[in-house]
């Protein structure tokens, strides 16, 4: 059984999936960085050599091998995991799928304190509104995607968790609630 963490760019899905890991004395996985060492490159560099659409079929390919293997774990995955089909029926067939959610606005501000984000978080929306700074042009991008992707996050979680103003202790511990709810209506 696989435990895995969706949502967008900065919601925590890295940070509180190590946590998550510790408390349940399971494996960590994060695709993202499995995905960096496999290829041998950051994805900003995969992104600018190769596109992105390289870069969604590695990432395709290693959410099938990795919700497939015999293993449990919990499976942290990029913000992005949830625009394929076959992924959110991957992740959703390994097991619980939790889903962060915050507003645009914490998760502009965490990406800007955050130093991965210049190598592991190419921009992705090729429109630019030539009158933005670059702190509006971040919102326009999380504000625009956010929106086109919450369908896909909604669909794909058994739950969600929100994380504005809270901190990882208190975030964890509402996973470990929802999971044994899960567990309980399961058994019903
Ligand atoms: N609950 C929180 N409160 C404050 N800061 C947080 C919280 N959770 C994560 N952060 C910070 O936000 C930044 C992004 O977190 P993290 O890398 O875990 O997000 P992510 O969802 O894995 O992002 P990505 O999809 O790009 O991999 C980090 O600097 C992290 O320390
Ligand atoms: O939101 C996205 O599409 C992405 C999020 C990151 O976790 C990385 O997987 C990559 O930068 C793409
Ligand atoms: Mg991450």
């Amino acid at each position: 059984m696989k435990i895995s963490l969706i949502g967008y760019r900065g919601t925590g899905k890295t940070t509180i999936g190590a946590k998550l890991a510790e408390d349940l004395h399971l494996g960590f996985i994060d695709a993202d960085q499995l995905l960096q060492e496999r290829a041998g490159r950051k994805i900003s560099e995969i992104f600018a050599t190769d596109g992105e659409p390289v870069f969604r079929q590695l990432e395709a390919d290693l959410i099938h091998e990795l919700a497939n293997s015999k293993e449990s774990f919990v499976l942290s995955t990029g913000g992005g995991v949830i625009l394929r089909p076959e992924n959110r029926a991957a992740l959703q067939s390994a097991g619980p799928v939790v889903w962060l959610k915050a507003t645009p606005r914490t998760i502009c501000t965490r990406l800007k304190l955050d130093s991965a984000t210049a190598h592991q978080r190419p921009a992705l929306l090729a429109e630019t509104k030539p009158d933005h700074t670059p702190e509006e042009q971040m919102l326009y991008e999380v504000t625009t995607l956010l929106a086109r992707r919450e369908p896909f996050y909604q669909e794909t979680a058994s739950f969600d968790v929100t994380t504005d103003e809270r901190d990882e202790t208190q975030i964890v511990r509402e996973i470990l609630e929802k999971l044994v709810d899960l567990k309980i209506q399961s058994h019903r």
